[in-house]
């Protein structure tokens, strides 16, 4: 083995050797032609003129490589294939990298059969764009071009190699129009990937960063939880510690009363009776006073609870008939009957008959609905017009582009609406839909309009829908919405008409079924005018005590107009100035307030055995709710916010849970939220507000991301602005062209009713004391109202702390009497504010009361 192997290791190595000589022999060369050519051409041109004297030692040729290197340019350069000659050189080096390293990757030969087709075509190209540099082009280039020129003309030329070209590529790389399209259409495919990897990546982050505040917030509450938890455990441990003393005391007072009476015992003993006679003696009996034991007593009173041991004497049957009067004495005994009690619903039908049911609408009975002759008539809006050359265009513009595609179609349909038409498609069998929608960019390049939007395939239809904007959009008029029979009839409690479908229908839906809604869109798309649509829709329809709105417009311009109707139409709360909230701070109090009202709701829905606001009211118009036990016709109370995400960034989490809050429960009460907003990201729009709002409206937005953050799709980001929207309450999108109302409009509606006679101020939202308003140190008690002590003593007597028994028995404002309970509270008469309920009062008896009020003095 060892022989062999010396014999073998020399072997190797001569070849290595050989290699190496080959190695460095070709890759010299390579190098020396790539620079001889190179310097050929910043000196080759003086050189030419030597060349015939190169036998001649005097003279020098400039070439980096001398007389050598100046042939080697002037045969391959000039005399050969001009600028095409470089391929040689580096065909050189990848022969010699492959020499030496034996690698697969450099294939020379493969190389150079790619490159020889060019060796002649390049020359031949460069001789024809500069036929006057022979340099670039080479002899050969220049010559062939020369007479090829003098055989089919210049164009011919060009033609000739244009063509020449296009079949060797398509012979090279089997390059077909298909392939063109495929490579196309992966490139396309590549892109969107890339971009919906991009969006996903973002969701991401946007979701960790929700989950982290997710978490944060519930380490708070724990924090909280748990202070809460050892504060009351603190308080309970006290409330021990005093009654162990109180039971010490008890005790030590049992054992002195027990040790008192002993003595009695002793001392009646002591006293010595004499007996009269004998026989007394043994009669005398001194009676024991029965020592009652507390304890027993207490117990066996205990055990008679525990045994039910009640009995109630119900009179028989037998003892129950009446008693005829016998007179016996001539004086007749009358007897009187008292009627039997009415029952609720006897009284109410005995109310009804007498005045009818109650109808909330005569608290203003000259009210006058708006007329429609205030709303503006678009003409162009009547009716959608859009050419029928344009129609056709259209659809052999997408028949074209989807049969570029391969795709074949069955039949096509086109529903014109006031700002698109759609186009609706039955492929043929076997084509696979995402293909369609995959292709909605090139659609809308070959129609060269923005908006296109493809529903493929349309929910419960079995087509595909291919929604092209038209090019002269119809304007939906408010009038026409409101005019149609579809919002007339609507059998809806809160109908709001926001616009038209794409198959021009009126669109109407009922905001108490959504029941909060909502709303985003990037600035100048049409949300302040939905806004407007919305308030008018409702304004048409409900009489002013059945509906109210709480603004709040942090822009202070969108909602003003609205101020007219504020004794009509807007609640606010008691000691506000303006009804439209425009400072972020008064919003706060507000909503909350508007949770009060939501919780007294409920009181008294549960009073009234009742599940919601409609049955309440329909119960209280039959008279079936007493109104002195507080039981009042309510109305709807819809809550506008413009401009959440400026809310959301100024007051966070204050209004963030009392919206959530009321998101979560106000529907049964007749509360509805509407909120806009122009930002849709998921810091404005939170997990909370989100799944509380099933009602949502997108006008056009900037990104896929606004689109799926409101509608958890996309699709907003292709409508085209100007009113033109989307719609869902969960389950299905509607393309909508909402309903125009201007300006001027809104104004002239707002005349009309402001003017008419109203209620006297906006509706009046429960007070609500934020926590840094209501310490009771900051009322200076020796500053009272005069009728403090009146107050203090109908409140002791009454055992009801609430203000507004002050406002009907001492007739007060309500200000005046929030300022006397807020002075009672002061004074300890009366406890702190417990939301809906009634404040507790903490003197019991008038006796108490008046010695207070005498130390007050
Ligand atoms: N439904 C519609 N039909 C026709 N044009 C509309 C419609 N809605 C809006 N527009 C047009 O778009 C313009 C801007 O609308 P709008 O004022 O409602 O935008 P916006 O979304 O409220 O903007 P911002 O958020 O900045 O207030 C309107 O002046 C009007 O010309």
């Amino acid at each position: 083995m060892a022989i062999k192997n010396t014999q073998v290791e020399p072997k190797k190595n001569k070849s290595k050797q050989y290699i190496n000589a080959i190695f460095a022999v070709v890759a010299f060369l390579g190098l020396i032609l790539l620079l001889s050519f190179g310097s050929f051409y910043f000196n080759g041109f003086e050189d030419q003129s030597q060349i015939s004297n190169m036998a001649d030692r005097d003279v020098v040729a400039q070439n980096i490589f001398g007389k050598f290197g100046a042939l080697l340019g002037e045969i391959f350069i000039h005399y050969g294939i001009g600028i095409a000659a470089f391929f040689l050189p580096f065909f050189l080096f990848i022969l010699s990298a492959k020499i030496i390293t034996g690698k697969k990757i450099f294939k020379p030969f493969s190389f150079l059969s790619k490159i020889i087709f060019f060796l002649i075509w390049i020359p031949i190209f460069v001789g024809f764009i500069y036929p006057d540099h022979p340099q670039f082009s080479g002899v050969m280039g220049f010559e062939v071009n020369d007479f090829l020129n003098s055989f089919i003309g210049k164009i011919g030329v060009g033609v000739l190699l244009l063509v020449s070209l296009i079949i060797y590529l398509t012979f090279r790389y089997n390059l077909t129009y298909e392939t063109f399209l495929e490579w196309k259409e992966k490139r396309a495919e590549k892109i969107r990937l890339e971009l919906e990897a991009e969006e996903q990546k973002r969701i991401d982050e946007e979701k960790i960063l929700l989950e982290q505040r997710k978490k944060e917030e519930a380490e708070e509450a724990e924090r909280k939880r748990l202070e809460d938890l050892e504060k009351r455990t603190k308080k309970e441990e006290d409330l021990i510690n005093q009654f162990n003393i109180e039971a010490e005391q008890q005790q030590q007072i049992k054992e002195l009363e027990e040790i008192a009476l002993k003595e009695a015992e002793l001392e009646a003993a002591a006293q010595v009776i004499e007996p009269q006679s004998p026989e007394d003696a043994f009669v005398l009996d001194i009676e024991e006073p029965e020592i009652v034991n507390i304890t027993d007593a207490v117990e066996e009173e205990i055990e008679s609870i525990e045994n039910n041991d009640f009995t109630f004497e119900i009179p028989k049957e037998e003892e129950m008939v009446e008693i005829e009067p016998i007179s016996t004495d001539g004086l007749e005994l009358k007897i009187e009957r008292i009627p039997e009690e009415e029952t609720v619903e006897e009284t109410a039908a005995r109310l009804v008959a007498k005045q009818g049911k109650y109808d909330q609408r005569q608290e203003l009975p000259n009210y006058q609905f708006p007329h429609l002759n205030l709303l503006k008539k678009y003409e162009s809006g009547a009716n959608a017009t859009i050419d029928q050359k344009e129609l056709e265009q259209n659809k052999n513009r997408i028949l074209e582009t989807l049969r570029n595609y391969g795709i074949e179609i069955q039949s096509i349909t086109a529903t014109i609406g006031p700002t698109v038409t759609l186009y609706e498609i039955v492929p043929k069998a076997g084509v696979r839909i995402s293909k369609i929608k995959n292709l909605e960019d090139d659609i809308a390049l070959s129609l060269a309009a923005l908006g296109i939007r493809i529903i493929a395939p349309i929910p419960g239809k079995g087509t595909i829908g291919i929604e092209v904007p038209n090019s002269n959009p119809s304007m939906v008029s408010m009038q026409s919405v409101l005019a149609s029979a579809k919002f007339q009839n609507a059998d809806m409690e809160l109908p709001i008409a926001f616009g038209k479908t794409i198959t021009n229908e009126t669109f109407v839906a009922d905001l108490a079924k959504m029941p909060h809604l909502l709303m985003a869109g990037a600035t100048g798309q049409g949300k302040s005018v939905g806004l407007n649509a919305i308030i008018t829709s409702l304004i048409y329809k409900k009489h002013p005590s059945e509906l109210k709105f709480v603004m709040v417009d942090p822009k202070k311009v969108e909602l003003t107009l609205y101020s007219k109707i504020e004794r009509h139409f807007l609640a606010k709360l008691p000691d506000a100035e303006e009804a439209i909230i425009t400072d972020n701070a008064k919003v706060i109090n507000t909503l909350n307030s508007l949770c009060i009202e939501m919780d007294e709701r409920y009181e008294l829905l549960k009073n009234a055995y009742v599940r919601n606001i409609k049955e309440y009211n329909v119960k209280f118009k039959e008279r079936k709710l007493n109104p002195e036990n507080g039981h009042k016709f309510l109305p709807y109370i819809v809550l506008i916010v413009d401009e959440f995400a400026d809310l959301i960034m100024t007051a966070g989490k204050e209004v963030e849970l009392p919206i959530a809050r009321l998101a979560q429960l106000a529907r049964a009460v007749g509360i509805h939220l509407i909120i806009a907003t122009q930002r849709p990201s998921v810091n404005v729009i939170t997990g909370t507000i989100k799944a509380n709002f099933p009602g949502r409206v997108a006008f056009r937005v900037t990104s896929k991301i606004d689109s799926r953050t409101i509608l958890d799709s996309p699709g907003a980001d292709q409508l085209i602005g100007k009113g033109d929207m989307l719609f869902t309450t969960g389950n299905e999108l509607v393309r909508l062209q909402c309903a125009f109302v201007d300006t001027p409009e809104v104004d002239d509606i707002t005349e009309f009713i402001g003017e008419q006679r109203g209620y006297p101020d906006a509706m009046h939202l429960p007070e609500y004391v934020g926590e840094n308003e209501s310490s009771p140190l900051s009322i200076d008690l020796s500053d009272r109202d005069v009728l403090f002590n009146d107050a203090a003593r109908l409140i002791v007597i009454a055992q009801q702390g609430s203000a507004s028994l002050l406002q009907r028995k001492l007739k007060l404002g309500y200000n005046r009497a929030g300022r006397l309970i807020d002075q009672l509270e002061a004074a300890g008469i009366v406890g702190p504010f417990e939301g809906s309920k009634a404040r507790q009062v903490l003197v019991t008896d008038e006796v108490s009361l008046e010695q207070l009020l005498n130390n007050l003095n």
